[in-house]
């Protein structure tokens, strides 16, 4: 997964991103910046706002494409770069996905994160092995109209596909 770069404005993004990671600890929030960069310029930055905002789901990651989404107008990011300070954890990695941004840099990995404490690591090796390490019961209830939404959804002429 991962891939050494050693241009210098990716160096230079990724020196952004470890910044706003560090300084974030003073901000109440946890170790983590991220940018998201279109045709070498920073459209949005976001940091950890974890706790700060009571949202599990505020990782600098899914904070910054957030970010980047609404100074675009745009649900999509494609032709955009995630840079971020530490590999994105299995979510982040999941929104970095859905906005079919066109890469993802990292420096520190899901190691460095899981001897600061982050269960990163731990969350990658649930997908792996669901059977025996995810610590959440996943269950399946069924249901006769389980397809209910989706053919609503293939009936709707004018949706909006993402
Ligand atoms: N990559 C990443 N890992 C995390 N683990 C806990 N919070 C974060 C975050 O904001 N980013």
């Amino acid at each position: 997964m991962s891939v050494d770069v050693a241009v210098g404005t990716e160096q230079d993004w990724m020196a952004r991103a470890i910044e706003l990671a560090t300084s974030n600890v003073d901000n109440d929030g946890g170790p983590f910046g991220a940018l998201i960069v279109r045709d070498g310029e920073i459209i949005a930055t976001g940091t950890n706002k974890v706790t700060a905002d009571l949202d599990p789901t505020a990782h600098a990651e899914v904070t910054a494409i957030r970010n980047a989404c609404r100074a675009l107008d745009s649900f999509k990011l494609a032709g955009c770069v995630l840079v971020t300070s530490c590999e994105p954890c299995p979510m982040c990695l999941a929104a970095a996905l859905w906005a079919r941004v066109d890469r993802v840099l990292f420096a520190a990995d899901r190691d460095d994160a899981a001897d600061a404490g982050f269960d990163d690591r731990a969350f990658y090796d649930a997908f792996e092995d669901p059977e025996t390490k995810c610590p959440t019961p996943v269950l399946r209830v069924r249901m006769p109209n389980r397809n209910a939404a989706f053919d609503a959804w293939r009936g709707k002429a004018d949706r909006v596909d993402y």
